[in-house]
């Protein structure tokens, strides 16, 4: 095959030992039905932020901060919470005590406890659950086969002997000490063959069947069969055949529930997570934001907000993303990245120049539909470049959604005008007045803060009063075809009183600042006006275009009455000018 780069750009070999890894060996599953489905509803959810998440960070919370986690997670709407590992150690256990003692656990909410299946921790942790409304033990040994042979030294036949036998002794101790709920609904057990995207799928089965033979699942008595991505070992749609063989060939699938416990190893957990959905799992276990071991499990929110962006009711509230992120950094006491799917500090901001100009303009149509259609923007359905959701439904503004550096263009520049001042400048005006931030920018380099583009507008446009300053505009009126007009001026800082006629006001001031002897030429090129505020007190912004000399310059203009507005707007035009020719 011949190479289409040319021989200068010809990639070398790495050097790295990449020879030292095996490639997966996937499922074989050539009948795959996944590809072609969709994901139509949201998924059972459960929140392993107590447990995963807790047990995988540098300082693992505190018990105020777990009670802040756990409230949160119950505001946002998880039913199915795991709550911890209770045997792990006492300040797991007494978390646990705590909600129950002090009843803290909604009625329509879960938790669940994860325990090894050993006698001994299955016994503390149905102990740690005594009184509790609703419980789910969760148990988990490792199936693959370099943990039997390396972790624990044991037969495929052991390994499911650790299974069962784990499951004895979860239902004896729950009858032990949960009596009240055992045998009926509200007493739950759920196993897990962990590491499970490494165990040969027919081995994860066989372990999974004698499990479900212990614990007899019937209605009303489900098993939960988490298949958990312990760790992530390839491509997503690899997952995603596991997960479809499973459930093809696993029995009493209609009182099992297949669930997902991804981790993110390759980066790749939220599509895996995905594609086994469409896999026909039924329940997801994750974390708010990715916490949990090493790379992190799969991250709630992106998956949840991922289903809201496609019109599908994710069935957990994130319509306050910064309260959820602050509580969870408070929690965790690790940072959100700022460019985190949905919740970051600047996945909704634009910073280079044709970014911010579509997505002005989709603002701005937006806002016209809803004006046409008299209904408020966020009863639109939402369409906007480059923004998939509208921030408004995370509880963001449109405030931050254009920034302004040197990779900016007019478009975000006149945003910020718009948005903070109201100020509709003219497409050539923006194109001048961007050259003037992007020389601030080059001289200045970073972020332009919309208070310094204020400033740097103001000093441009409004407030130059050197060669000429208004003072009044004395009479204004018809005089034959054309328009008289008196007005008092500051010319170089001495008094005048200044008169000229003209097809309108702003041709008769013209005539008369071309009157003044100077060889400024003023032509006027083209002019837009706006009203800045409603009502009778209303300010008007003038844009005038004008010709001084060879050169061409806009002026803005800014007043209650919109004659005067205007000339302010000439005058401004004339000193940018005179301020360059000096
Ligand atoms: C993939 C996951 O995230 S699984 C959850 C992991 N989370 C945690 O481990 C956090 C909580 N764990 C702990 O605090 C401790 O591991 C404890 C308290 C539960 C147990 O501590 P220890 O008794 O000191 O044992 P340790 O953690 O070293 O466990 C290793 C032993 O347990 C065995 N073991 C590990 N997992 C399991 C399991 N799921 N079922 C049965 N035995 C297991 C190992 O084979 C090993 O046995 P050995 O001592 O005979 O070689
Ligand atoms: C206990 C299991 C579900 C686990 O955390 C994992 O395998 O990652």
């Amino acid at each position: 095959m011949t190479s289409l780069s040319n021989t200068s750009n010809q990639q070398k070999p790495s050097g790295m030992p990449f020879e030292r890894y095996r490639a997966f060996v996937p499922v074989d599953v050539p009948d795959r039905t996944w590809p072609t489905k969709k994901i139509a509803h949201a998924p059972r959810w459960l929140s392993t932020d107590l447990r995963d998440g807790n047990q995988a960070l540098i300082d693992p919370m505190t018990p105020g901060r777990k009670l802040q986690m756990f409230e949160l997670l119950v505001r946002m709407g998880y039913k199915e919470i795991e709550v911890g590992f209770p045997s792990a150690s006492q300040t797991d256990f007494d978390f646990v005590r705590q909600l129950i003692v002090e009843d803290r656990i909604p009625d329509d909410v879960q938790i669940s406890v994860l325990t090894q299946a050993r006698d001994d921790l299955i016994a503390r942790t149905a102990e740690s659950l005594v009184g509790a409304p609703r419980a789910n033990i969760h148990l988990y040994n490792a199936t693959a086969e370099l943990f039997r042979r390396v972790v624990f030294n044991v037969t495929p036949g052991e390994c499911i002997g650790i299974a069962t036998r784990g499951t004895e002794m979860v239902m004896k101790y729950a009858e032990q000490y949960l009596g009240d709920i055992v045998g009926t609904g509200d007493f739950g057990y759920q196993y897990s063959p962990e590491i499970f995207t490494q165990t040969d799928t027919d081995f994860a089965l066989e372990v999974c069947e004698r499990v479900s033979d212990v614990w007899q699942p019937e209605p009303g008595r489900e098993i939960i069969l988490n298949l958990p991505a312990t760790v992530e070992m390839s491509t997503p749609n690899t997952y995603a055949d596991q997960i479809e063989y499973f459930g093809r060939h696993l029995t009493r699938r209609d009182v099992s529930a297949i669930s997902l416990h991804p981790h993110n190893d390759r980066g790749t957990a939220v599509a895996a997570t995905e594609l086994a959905l469409m896999a026909g799992a039924d329940r997801v276990e994750g974390c708010l934001f990715g916490h949990g071991e090493r790379t992190g499990n799969v991250d709630l929110v992106t998956l949840g907000m991922n289903l809201f962006s496609q019109g599908i009711d994710p069935m957990i509230d994130f319509s306050d993303i910064d309260e959820i992120r602050r509580t969870v950094e408070y929690a965790t006491n690790l940072p959100v990245h700022p460019r985190h799917p949905y919740a970051g500090d600047l996945v909704y901001t634009a910073f280079s120049g044709s970014h911010q100009d579509a997505i002005k303009k989709g603002l701005e149509d937006l806002d016209r539909i809803a004006a046409d259609r008299g209904v408020p923007v966020g009863e639109l359905p939402w369409e906007a470049p480059y923004l998939p959701i509208d921030p408004k439904d995370v509880g963001r503004t449109y405030e931050a959604v254009i920034r302004v550096n040197s990779q900016s263009g007019k478009g975000g520049v006149a945003y910020v005008l718009k948005s903070e001042h109201k100020l509709d400048l003219p497409r050539r005006a923006q194109i001048e007045f961007s050259r003037v931030i992007q020389q601030h920018t080059d001289a200045e380099g970073g972020e332009v803060s919309p208070e310094t583009i204020w400033k740097i507008f103001r000093a441009e446009f409004l407030d130059q009063e050197s060669p000429l300053k208004l003072n009044s505009v004395h009479t204004s009126s018809a005089a034959g075809e054309k328009d008289a007009l008196t007005v008092n001026v500051y010319v170089d800082g001495e008094l005048r009183t200044l008169e000229g006629t003209g097809n309108g006001p702003i041709a008769a001031f013209v005539d008369a600042i071309n009157g003044l002897g100077h060889d400024w030429d003023v032509r006027v090129l083209d002019y837009a006006e706006h009203a800045l505020s409603a009502g009778g007190d209303a300010v008007a912004a003038a844009y005038v275009e004008c010709s001084v000399g060879s050169e061409i310059f806009w002026g803005v203009g800014i007043d209650a009455n919109i004659v005067t507005a205007s000339l302010k707007a000439v005058i401004s035009a004339v000193n940018r000018g005179q301020a360059i020719v000096d």
